[in-house]
């Protein structure tokens, strides 16, 4: 069996290395290319902890290679996936389908016999059918194209792992014949005993941004109790030990702090708003729209608790320690860490900005910030510290470190990870989001 993928960023290139280290031969399409070039040559063109020794290993052994074609990758593969963006419409809420409905059109006329074509993109309810009608329409006379929805769960940092040993598998499908297909190409993953849901189109679409929408909305539950834990000096974080012993509750995605960000959550749940207010389910709408209030609020709370420290933010220094939405990602795609820096920078703060990973992505979106390439170098005269992306580095961080390199000693802890008392003993004000 060979198989392609279709779109060959975050998604799509691990795909590809995941299936080519199952064993196929893999073809990976992407329009950019840019992006073809740093492909085969085997580098990953962003930051993802083992990517790049996986793909590079299966892109020398010839496994795996990348084109722009696509009349190539039509010729190629048996099972196509299509892995291209949806992000949300510049003027609007919903998600932007045109990448995937373009891919569809482009790849139909080249399609072979009974190729099986597989979203994995995320995608609002509804999306499959009219994708599979697309398909039906634009292919070759003579070729039967199948569909099916194999939603990716996958977390940015830990893709690899997710890839090769994911915690379930869905499987939308219309007819057997494209689950047989599915298996067969999944078989070593499910000898795992890896977990598989086999359902229908509209239910796999479902499955993935209702499993966003959950996480999104444990996060924003979290963010709003930290919000009564500030009000009444209660600490939300053993409240969250507390309340996640729980079996049913859980204290996985219950880490309170500066909210949820990146280029998944935040347009998920808001596509999932936009498309249960056109089939009139409002009371999700609602939902939906007071997840992403109570987020976005937490960012705000941020620059209302560095005014309270700072006096003045007008002429302050600020050192904000995190660019990326999250650790072991250089991925900056509505990241809480540089909203903050940006909305402060606004105010009349001079910032300086340290992330391990994420800096020249950053400089790419917010090109008046300054970047720094070290902690010390971040800090340096600082008024004020923020710590914003957990990266393990800040974590370790101890007040001895940043003595006599700031000009304040004051530091808010945005991810409610660093030790308050060893921070307070070492004469630094210290401030949390929601901890005593
Ligand atoms: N990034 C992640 O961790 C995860 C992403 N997803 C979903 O996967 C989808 C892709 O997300 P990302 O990889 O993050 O987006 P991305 O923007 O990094 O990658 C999309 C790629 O598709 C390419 N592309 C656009 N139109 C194309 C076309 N017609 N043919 C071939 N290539 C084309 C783009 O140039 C780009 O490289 C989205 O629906 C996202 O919600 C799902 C699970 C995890
Ligand atoms: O659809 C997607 O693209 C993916 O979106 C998320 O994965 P990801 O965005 O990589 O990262 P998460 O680990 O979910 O974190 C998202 C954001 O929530 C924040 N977060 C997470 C957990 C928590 O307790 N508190 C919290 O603020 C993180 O800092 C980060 O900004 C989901 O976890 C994946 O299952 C899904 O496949």
């Amino acid at each position: 069996m060979r198989v392609t993928v279709i779109g060959c960023g975050y998604l799509g290139a691990t795909h590809a290395a995941g299936m080519a280290e199952l064993g196929y031969e893999v073809l990976g399409l992407e329009v950019d290319p840019a992006k073809v070039d740093q492909l085969s040559a085997g580098r990953v063109p962003f930051y993802e902890p083992d990517l790049e020794e996986l793909l590079s290993r299966h892109v020398t052994s010839g496994n795996l290679r990348f084109t722009t074609s696509f009349e190539e990758a039509g010729a190629f593969g048996d099972v196509h996936f299509l892995c291209v963006g949806t992000p949300q419409q510049a003027h609007g809420l919903g998600a932007d389908l045109s990448q995937v409905e373009g891919a569809v059109v482009a790849i139909a006329p080249y399609l072979r016999g009974d190729a099986l074509v597989v979203g994995k993109s995320t995608v609002p309810v509804g999306t499959a059918e009219r994708l599979l009608a697309m398909l039906d329409e634009h292919k070759a006379e003579g070729a039967t194209p199948r569909l099916a929805w194999n939603p990716e769960f996958l977390r940015e940092g830990f893709a690899v792992k997710d890839t090769l040993a994911p915690d379930r598998l869905v499987f939308g499908v219309t007819e057997p014949s494209a689950e047989a297909t599915l298996r067969e190409v999944y078989a070593k993953v499910l000898a795992d005993d890896t977990p598989c849901v086999v359902t229908d189109l509209p239910t796999a679409e479902l499955v993935k941004v209702s499993a966003n929408a959950f996480l999104a909305t444990k996060i924003s539950f979290i963010n709003a109790i930290a919000e009564m834990c500030e009000a009444t000096g209660a600490d939300v974080w053993d409240l969250a030990e507390a309340i996640g012993h729980d079996a049913r509750i859980g204290r996985k995605f219950l880490n309170a702090g500066i909210g949820f960000g990146g280029g998944c959550l935040p347009k998920d749940i808001r596509a999932f708003q936009h498309r249960a207010g056109e089939l009139g389910v409002d009371h999700l709408t609602s939902l939906m729209r007071e997840v992403d209030a109570i987020n976005l609020h937490r960012r705000e709370r941020v620059g209302q608790i560095a005014a309270e420290m700072l006096g003045e933010l007008s002429g302050a220094r600020v050192a904000v320690l995190g660019a990326a939405f999250k650790p072991d990602s250089d991925d900056v795609r509505d990241s809480p860490a540089l909203a903050v820096a940006g909305t402060l920078h606004l105010a009349g703060a001079d910032v300086s900005v340290y992330d391990p990973k994420a800096n020249a992505n950053a400089a790419k979106r917010f090109p008046t910030l300054t970047y720094e390439d070290s902690v010390l170098d971040a800090c340096r005269d600082a008024d004020l510290v923020l710590h914003l992306t957990e990266w393990p580095e800040f974590r370790s961080l101890t007040p001895g470190d940043l003595d006599g390199v700031v000009r304040r000693k004051q530091i808010l802890d945005g991810r409610n990870l660093l030790d308050a008392d060893a921070w307070r003993d070492g004469g630094w004000t210290f401030r949390s989001m929601g901890r005593r």
